[in-house]
Parts: C-alpha cells; structure tokens; sequence
C-alpha cells in the first residue's frame, strides 16, 4: 500500500472530484458516512457525541458526522472553533445542511472558556483540523488542545483524518497535538501514523475507504510504502517440485559467544524453520554441542577461540573459501571481543556478496566505522534503534531519523532495517518500505535474532535482496501475531516466533 503525502491526498482528491466525476461536497459526505458508519458500529445511541469542528474542510467533515449521527438518533452537538473568521465552502454548506435540519445542535467555540461542560462519557470528536495544517497550532487554540487533552482521561477522543495538530509529513514531536484514543483516516496511511513519536497520539488507527479514483493511487508513484498481504503473494516463491537442498541454498550463520548461545541456537532454528536447503553454524568451542543437540538439522564448525570466534575461514575448509556459501547471516551474540572485529574485517574482504549483518556484528562496525563502505552492496542490516544510534549518530525527531536512514541506504548502497512497531526498510533507491505485522508480544529478547535467521534463509534460498526483507520482516511479524493469538503477547517468546513460521508460511 503506498503512502501519499498531504499534498498527494489533495491531489487524488481533486483527480476523484474531476473524473468520477463527483462534487466536492458529496466527497465529503462519502468520508463522513464512512465515519458514521464506523461510530456506528462501535458506540450505542446512548453516548452523548461532542464534534468540534474546525473551519476547514476537517471541519466540514464533522457536521457532516454531525448530522449523520443526529439522523440515526445518537445525540450530537457540533462544537465550531472559531480559529479563522473564513470559512472553506464545503464547511459552509455543511453548516447550512446542519442548521436547516437541527438547529439546536451548533454551538459556537471562541475562547477557550466557551468550551462546554461534558456529561460524563461523552465521545468526543476531533475535527478541527486535518491535513490542512501547515504549521504548530499556537495562542487561544494551543489551549483549546490541551483542554481536550485533559478532557481525554474521562471520555473517549476519537480523531478524524488525524489527530489536530498533527502534519502528515513532518514531526510534530514538540507542537500541541490532540491524543486520540481512535483516529478514523481516509484511504491510505499517512507517514505520521508509522513513526513511534506520534504512537500516544493516533491511538488505534482505521483506515477507511472513500473510493479515492484508483487510476490515481495506482498511477502516483511514491517513496514510502506499507507492506501487505497482497504485495507477499506477489513476492513469495513456492518450492520446485523437483527441487533438492542444493536448490535452496548453503547459509552460513557466524553466532554466539560464552552465556549468549541462545541467540545463535534462535538464529539458526529460525534460519532452518524458513526453507534454507542447507546450514551451517559458525560457533565458538563451547557452543558445539548446544548447536548440535539444539538444531540438528544444522551442521556446526567450531573456532579456533573456546569462548568467542575469531577465524571465519576455518568454515570454509574447501578450496572455494567462503564463497561456497550462497549468503551469511552474521551478529547474533557473536559478541565484540577485538578477535572478533578482526575477524568481521576479514571476512568482508573475503566474502562480497550480500549478507545480513544483525546485533554485535552492528555494534562491531559502530566501533570501528571504517567497515561500513566495506560491507557488500546489497547487504542486509538490521539494527534495533540504540545499534542504529550507535553506527549513524542521533537524530532530533522520527522524520530525521527516518531521513537520515533512507539517505544511509542510498549512499551506501544497503538495505537498513530499522527495527519496531512498523519496521522501516530503507533500500539502496531511496524507497522506504513499513513492515504491518507484528504485536507488542514480539518485544522480548531473541525476537530479532528470529529475525536474522529468516532473511538469511530467504537469502540463501534466492531471493533477490529486497524481496527477501519484505517477506522476512513480514513472515516475521506474522508468526509473532499467529503466537499471540494463540497464547497471548505476554506469554509468547522468540522461540514461539519461530513456532509459527510454519502458520504463517501456510497464510501466505
Ligand atoms: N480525500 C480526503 O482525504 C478527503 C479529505 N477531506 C477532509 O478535508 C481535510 C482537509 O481539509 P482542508 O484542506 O480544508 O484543511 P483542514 O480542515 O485540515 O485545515 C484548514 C484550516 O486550518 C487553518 N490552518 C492551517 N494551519 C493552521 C495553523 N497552523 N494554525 C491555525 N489554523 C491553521 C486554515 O486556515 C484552514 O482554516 C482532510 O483532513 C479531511 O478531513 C474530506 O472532506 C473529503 C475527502
Ligand atoms: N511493539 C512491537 N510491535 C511489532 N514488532 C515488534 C514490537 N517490538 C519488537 N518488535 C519486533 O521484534 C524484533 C526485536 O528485535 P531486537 O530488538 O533486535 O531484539 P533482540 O535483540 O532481543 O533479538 C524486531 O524485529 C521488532 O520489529
Ligand atoms: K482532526
């Protein structure tokens, strides 16, 4: 699914406006009826409604819900801030429908003390403004928001379009923003919705259809994307039925150090759980029979070193070296010890072909920055946020971290994960990708380890580098939410991550 700007969201809707062709005004009774519907469906007619309204078009959306709602016999008052003295036209044609028919129901909001007194459970709704803001709401109006704020704690606030306050495309971490329960969107996501920054302040988020025209969804390119089930079916391979294991693929996983086995034994079952053909686990002496007894479809070759590994090569015994592996997945509890940075030095000059690079083998190349252009073009890095901070520096806010890691990926030339609720996947052309899936669950430690083992699976089994994080991150968080529904997000470890796999392949 693509992610329009605030600009694109005016432009599909004047596209829609000329060639459905539809009014304006009846473009704006679809995305009201789309809510009321939605209200419908969630609230009884018992609950007051409180809609406050803004002079925009935002605003001409909440009468309109207005009235919907007083035509199906809920109680509503639409609440009009005064924040301009111009109205938009669709606003006032909405005011005119409202009063004709109910003309109690409109009261004015000046001041902040105009503010009405609420009965206790009341839905508020939030339509004051919406993709129309250009800048930080200031003076009597930064007050009206945090009056709602306060008001939030007692009653339920749902958001139209999204949260007052909020810009679509920038930050607005430090500006006054409405802090929805609910937020209520037209069509397509808005990049503000995917950003951890904005997480207390969209509450649960429903994109809902309002037959946007889609030649111009479809026609539009875009930068950002949302990943979904359809874009899997497109990407994901079925097995050849004559295939045998040297069809899919010989991984190796360079994993583990002394009291940190466990992530190179989740790596490796994940690795194993998603198709590789064949795989074989680099690991420090005192990980050989954790190895062999905890994944026995893995082969295992020890280092030299009992505790931490120190020599890649002694996994490629044979003449071709390392390259007779197809791809290596390399970080999980390897831990940082010089040997080991000595060894990663090593082995990117060895080995050019894309890899993923994951955990201490991040934390390795945050110490010495030097082996970051060294690593192969098209590799796979998978930072959690504090190992992105570590290599690339801090950034003021989500949309300049988010910046910072697509212009990363373009110079180069990688494909970064950054890892969280909707995982950012920046690839080499400046396109960003979120992840859908995943739950809260999936915040346990070893949750990423999984991670690394699948996309050097898929990658070892010949997926191109981009197709394999989009499936990898997607199959990922899909067995993580198959886990939680099956046994809670509480309950759920890394280890039911890789449990699920086989669900989550079966959905695909
Ligand atoms: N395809 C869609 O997405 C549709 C969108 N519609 C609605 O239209 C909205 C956009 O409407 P508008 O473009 O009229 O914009 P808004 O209603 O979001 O805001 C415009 C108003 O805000 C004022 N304003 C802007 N920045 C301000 C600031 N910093 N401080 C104080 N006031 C400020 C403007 O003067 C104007 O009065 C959407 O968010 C959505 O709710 C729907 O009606 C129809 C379909
Ligand atoms: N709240 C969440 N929603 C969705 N996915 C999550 C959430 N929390 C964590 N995850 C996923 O779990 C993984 C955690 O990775 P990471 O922090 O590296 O864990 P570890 O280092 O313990 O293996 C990432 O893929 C991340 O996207
Ligand atoms: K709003």
């Amino acid at each position: 699914m693509k992610i329009f700007t605030a600009t694109q969201i005016r432009e599909a809707d004047a596209y829609t406006i000329q060639h459905e062709p539809i009014s304006s005004l009846q473009l704006m009774e679809r995305a009201a009826t789309a809510c009321a519907q939605w209200l419908f469906r969630h609230f009884d007619a018992r609950k007051p409604f409180y809609i406050f309204c803004g002079m925009g078009n935002n605003g001409g959306d909440g009468l309109a819900i207005t009235r919907l709602l007083l035509n199906n016999g809920y109680k509503a008052t639409a609440c009009i801030v005064h924040h301009s003295n111009k109205a938009s036209a669709d606003h006032t044609a909405n005011r005119q429908l409202l009063e004709q028919q109910y003309p109690q129901s409109i009261y004015d909001v000046a001041a902040v003390a105009d503010l009405p007194t609420l009965p206790p459970k009341s839905i508020i709704i939030d339509a004051i403004f919406g993709t129309g803001l250009r800048s930080a709401i200031e003076g009597w109006m930064a007050g009206l928001i945090h009056q709602l704020n306060d008001l939030q704690t007692r009653h339920t606030l749902v958001a139209i379009d999204l949260p007052s306050g909020m810009l679509a495309d920038a930050s607005s971490a430090h500006m006054p923003v409405v802090h929805a329960s609910i937020t209520l969107s037209f069509e397509v996501y808005k990049l503000a919705f995917l950003l951890p920054e904005n997480a207390a302040r969209t509450g649960q988020v429903h994109i809902l259809p309002i037959g946007l025209h889609p030649d111009y969804l479809t026609q539009t390119p875009t930068r950002f994307h949302v990943t979904d089930a359809h874009m899997m079916r497109t990407i994901y391979q079925p097995r050849q039925p004559f295939a045998h294991k040297g069809t899919y693929g010989h991984a190796l996983l360079v994993a583990g150090s002394y009291g940190k086995m466990g992530a190179a034994v989740l790596s490796a079952k994940a690795c194993l759980h998603a198709g590789v053909g064949l795989l074989t686990c680099h690991v420090p002496q005192c990980g050989y029979q954790i190895i062999q007894i905890s994944a026995p479809s893995a082969m295992c070759v020890t280092d030299i070193q009992e505790t931490y590994s120190s020599h890649f090569h002694e996994s490629a015994p044979q003449t071709r070296g390392l390259q007779q592996y197809k791809t290596i997945g390399i970080g999980p509890g390897l831990g940082t010890a010089t040997g080991t940075a000595k060894a990663l030095e090593q082995l990117l000059e060895q080995y050019r072909q894309p890899m993923v690079l994951d955990a201490d083998a991040l934390n390795i190349i945050s110490e010495y920055p030097f082996l970051l252009p060294r690593i192969p073009h098209g590799s796979l890095l998978t930072p959690h946020p504090k190992e992105f901070e570590r290599i690339f520096g801090s950034s003021d806010n989500d949309f300049a971290r988010l910046e910072l890691l697509s212009r990363q990926a373009v110079s180069l030339q990688l494909y970064i994960l950054l890892k969280g609720r909707f995982t950012a996947m920046a690839c080499p052309d400046g396109a960003v990708y979120f992840n859908s899936t995943g739950n809260p669950g999936m915040a346990t430690g070893g949750s990423g380890d999984v991670l690394t083992g699948i996309l050097t699976s898929l990658l070892a089994q010949g997926y191109a580098p981009k197709a394999a994080i989009l499936l990898g991150t997607y199959l990922h968080g899909l067995a993580g939410d198959i886990a939680a529904a099956r046994m809670s997000q509480e309950a759920m470890t890394a280890e039911s991550i890789i449990d699920c796999l086989g669900p989550a392949f079966l959905q695909l």
